[in-house]
């Protein structure tokens, strides 16, 4: 039998630092009879030499268009816009199954080549849910910048770091009275939960800890009576949102908002104060001036899109231990195992829908 081939690409996007397999984690992948080829890139976290130690075989950045046929080529996020054709297995986050913005485009090219897209985000398990995800860091660095921003410790553009500097700001805002703020985390027993609660732990930030129970009766007034809001709630049916407009001329010690959820536009926005998402460049944006006469302070909100990116190496360390027993999954004797089936089903499935031009 053929062994299987993981192809590691370079990523397009010039301030992704982050890899979906990283050096430490390649020797899983060779004992197990696979070939592991890595292309060579200047912007990942992980030095190309790692992996040439580990026993990767080291190629030019992007020529994974000439990849043998059987390759899975892996990445994180987007490709680049050419060649308009791809004939190859391709793993990333495609965001290319729910009519986003490019997602026909994508589709096209898959459909074009006669290749197929294996979708990190649609790899499941028997009860549907995801098991490969950066929601962990996520919600670390959400919480992370809520609280220097109320610590006037954030300082923009921000681009990625390392853990233990981020951790010596949270202690030093600790200590500098960011202890003294209240935190309500939702969605506290999800992967992003826990992220954002370990991130509040580290300044010393006291935590009001929230999931579906705690928000089935919503009480108000206790929500808007914490500092900082870090939403991680993941939720397909429409509930009642969290913070509304009306909330926002009440009293209320309210004053952060940081949506690692970045639902701003769907019909599930727990947070329907905001519709934007915010940058590295523009971290946080203004929603409202606040009335100091009815004791209500201005309210800000965090909501970027793309927070693991700025802890590269820990996301990535966190994502490829998820990941690599999955591509084990890959050389399984009766065929790729249950997760990978249902990626290739969901892609199945938006290929249809495109020939039926929905
Ligand atoms: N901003 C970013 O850079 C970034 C990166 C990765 C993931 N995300 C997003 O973060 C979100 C969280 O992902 P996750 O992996 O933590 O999801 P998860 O499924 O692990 O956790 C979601 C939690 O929300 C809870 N929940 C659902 N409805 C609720 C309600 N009405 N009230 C309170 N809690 C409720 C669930 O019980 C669960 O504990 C996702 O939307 C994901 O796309 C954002």
């Amino acid at each position: 039998m053929q062994p299987v081939h993981v192809w590691i690409r370079s990523e397009s996007r010039d301030t992704e630092r982050r890899a979906p397999v990283v050096p430490a984690d390649v020797p899983l992948l060779l004992d197990a009879g696979f070939e592991v080829t890595v292309e060579d890139s200047p912007q990942r976290i992980f030095e190309t030499e790692e992996y040439a130690a580990a026993g990767a075989f080291v190629v030019g950045e992007g020529t994974w268009t000439e990849a043998p046929h059987d390759a899975y080529v892996l990445g994180i996020k987007e490709l680049p816009d050419e060649p308009a054709s791809l004939h190859h297995r391709h793993i990333y986050f495609a965001h290319a199954f729910k009519g986003q913005e490019d997602a026909r485009a994508t589709l096209e090219r898959f459909r074009r080549g006669g290749g197929r897209l294996l979708d990190i985000e649609y790899l499941t398990d028997a009860d549907g849910r995801r098991v490969v995800a950066f929601g962990y860091w996520a919600g670390y660095v959400g919480a992370a910048l809520g609280v220097l921003h109320l610590a006037g410790r954030l300082d923009a553009p921000l681009a990625p770091m390392g853990k233990h500097e981020l951790d010596a700001e949270l202690e030093q805002a600790g200590k500098d009275g960011a202890d003294q703020l209240l935190g309500l985390v939702t969605g506290a027993r999800g992967r992003s939960g826990r992220g954002a609660q370990r991130a509040l732990m580290t300044s010393g930030v006291p935590i009001t800890r929230w999931d579906r129970q705690e928000t089935r009766d919503l009480h108000k007034q206790a929500l808007l009576g914490h500092d900082l809001l870090v939403n991680c709630v993941v939720t397909h049916t429409p509930t009642a949102p969290f913070v509304e407009r009306a909330d926002l001329d009440h009293e209320r010690r309210l004053r952060v908002l940081a949506d690692v959820t970045c639902d701003v536009t769907g019909p599930t926005n727990m947070l329907p104060v905001n519709t934007e998402i915010t940058t590295w460049q523009e971290p946080v944006r203004r929603l409202h001036g606040g009335d100091p006469d009815h004791g209500s302070a201005p309210l800000e909100v965090i909501a970027i899109d793309n927070l693991p990116s700025l802890l590269p190496r820990e996301a990535s360390e966190g994502f490829s231990a998820d990941l690599v027993p999955h591509l084990l999954g890959l050389a399984e004797g009766g065929g790729p195992s249950g997760p990978w089936r249902a990626a290739g089903k969901a892609f199945d499935e938006a290929i249809a829908a495109l020939e039926a031009g929905s």
